[in-house]
C-alpha cells in the first residue's frame, strides 16, 4: 500500500534566513498513529505546516494520498484535517453550525447526518445547539476536532492535543483518537508529553533543528534503546562495591542500601545468573530486588541531548 502522506527531500529556510528543516524524508502508513517528539523550536510545526500547504515548502516535495501539496493543493488539503495548537472558535456561533460551517468551506455539500455523528463520537451531540463561548475548554478542544473533520478527512493532524488539558480529559482525548483511528483516519500528532507517545503512538519520529534523526516502531524502539536496570534492595549496607564484583556496571545508592545493575534490555545474556551467584560469594545477601526498563522519556532525552 503506497504511504498516505510522502515527505521527500524536504528543507525549509525562512526569509530570515533560519533553515528549520533540513532533508526531511517521511512516509505516513495509512491507518497508523505517528507522533512526532522534539524539543521547542525543532521543527515540528514547520513540517507539518508545509504538509497542510499553509507554509511553503523550499525544496523538496509532499505528497498527501498522491497529491502534491503545492501542485495540487485543493485535492490534498481536501484530504487533510488539522487541530492547530491554539484554540480559535467563534465564541457567538452554535457548535452545529460552526462545525456545518467548516465543512463547506471545503466544498463538501451539508450532510447533517455526518455531522451528526462526529458530533455523537465526540460526545458533543448534547451540546449541538450551544454557543462556542458557553463551553469548557475541554469542550471546545472536541469542538476544533469536530470542525477539523467536517469534510471527511483521510489525515489527521493533531498538534499538541493535551497541552494544558486536565488528567481526566487527555485520557478522553486518547480514547477519542484511538477510536478515530479504528475508523481508519490516519493520525499525526506532535507532542511534548512523551508518555503521551509512548502510549497512544505506533510509530515515532524524532525531530531535532530539523532533521528527523529517528524514525521508528514504538516497540522497537523502547527494545533496541532502552536499559533495563536490576535493583538489589541490600540487607546491609555497603560501603563500596567489592572489587571482586568491579567488572560488572554496578551503582551503589549513596546510603549503601542499593545496588543497582544496569543491562541490555537486546542482549541474550542479561548476566543476571552470573551476578547473583558473585554476590553470594562476596557475602552479599539482599532482602529484595526489582527491574525496570527506561522509558521513552530517558531515550527521548539521551537522543536529543547526544546531538546538542
Ligand atoms: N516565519 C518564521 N520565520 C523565521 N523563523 C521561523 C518562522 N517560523 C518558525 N521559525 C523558526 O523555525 C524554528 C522551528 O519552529 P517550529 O515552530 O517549527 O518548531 P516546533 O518544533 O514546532 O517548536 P514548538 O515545540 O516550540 O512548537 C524555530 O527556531 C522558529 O523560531
Amino acid at each position: 500500500m503506497p504511504p498516505i502522506i510522502a515527505v521527500q527531500r524536504l528543507s525549509k529556510t525562512y526569509a530570515s534566513g533560519f533553515k528549520a528543516l533540513n532533508d526531511i524524508n517521511l512516509e505516513i502508513r495509512q491507518g497508523e498513529i505517528f507522533a512526532l517528539l522534539g524539543p521547542n523550536g525543532a521543527g515540528k510545526t514547520t513540517l507539518i505546516s508545509i504538509i497542510c500547504g499553509i507554509v511553503n515548502p523550499g525544496e523538496g516535495t509532499v505528497l498527501a494520498d498522491g497529491h502534491d501539496v503545492v501542485r495540487d493543493y485543493r485535492a490534498a488539503r481536501s484530504k487533510i484535517g488539522l487541530v492547530p495548537q491554539e484554540l480559535t472558535t467563534d465564541a457567538f456561533e452554535t457548535v452545529w453550525n460552526t462545525v456545518s460551517f467548516s465543512r463547506g468551506l471545503f466544498g463538501r455539500s451539508a450532510n447533517p447526518a455526518y455531522i451528526e455523528k462526529v458530533l455523537k463520537d465526540l460526545s458533543l451531540w448534547n451540546k449541538k445547539d450551544s454557543k462556542l463561548m458557553t463551553l469548557s475548554g475541554g469542550m471546545k478542544r472536541r469542538v476544533m476536532i469536530a470542525k477539523a473533520l467536517s469534510h471527511e478527512p483521510q489525515i489527521l493532524f493533531l498538534d499538541e492535543p493535551t497541552a494544558g488539558v486536565d488528567v481526566e480529559l487527555r485520557r478522553d482525548m486518547w480514547a477519542m483518537v484511538r477510536a478515530l483511528r479504528d475508523t481508519g483516519v490516519t493520525i499525526i500528532l506532535t507532542t511534548h508529553y512523551i508518555d503521551e507517545a509512548e502510549e497512544m503512538a505506533d510509530r515515532i519520529g524524532v525531530i531535532n533543528k530539523g532533521e528527523l534523526i529517528l524514525v521508528e516502531e514504538k516497540a522497537e524502539l523502547m527494545n533496541k534503546l532502552g536499559r533495563r536496570q536490576l535493583t538489589l534492595q541490600l540487607q546491609s549496607p555497603l560501603e563500596s562495591v567489592p572489587a571482586s564484583l568491579s567488572g560488572y556496571a554496578l551503582e551503589l545508592s549513596a546510603d549503601g542500601s542499593q545496588l543497582v545493575y544496569t543491562f541490555d534490555a537486546q542482549g541474550e545474556h542479561t548476566g543476571i545468573d552470573v551476578l547473583l551467584r558473585r554476590l553470594a560469594e562476596a557475602g552479599i545477601d539482599f532482602k529484595d530486588l526489582r527491574t525496570s526498563q527506561s522509558s521513552l522519556e530517558d531515550i527521548f532525552v539521551n537522543l536529543v541531548r547526544e546531538r546538542a
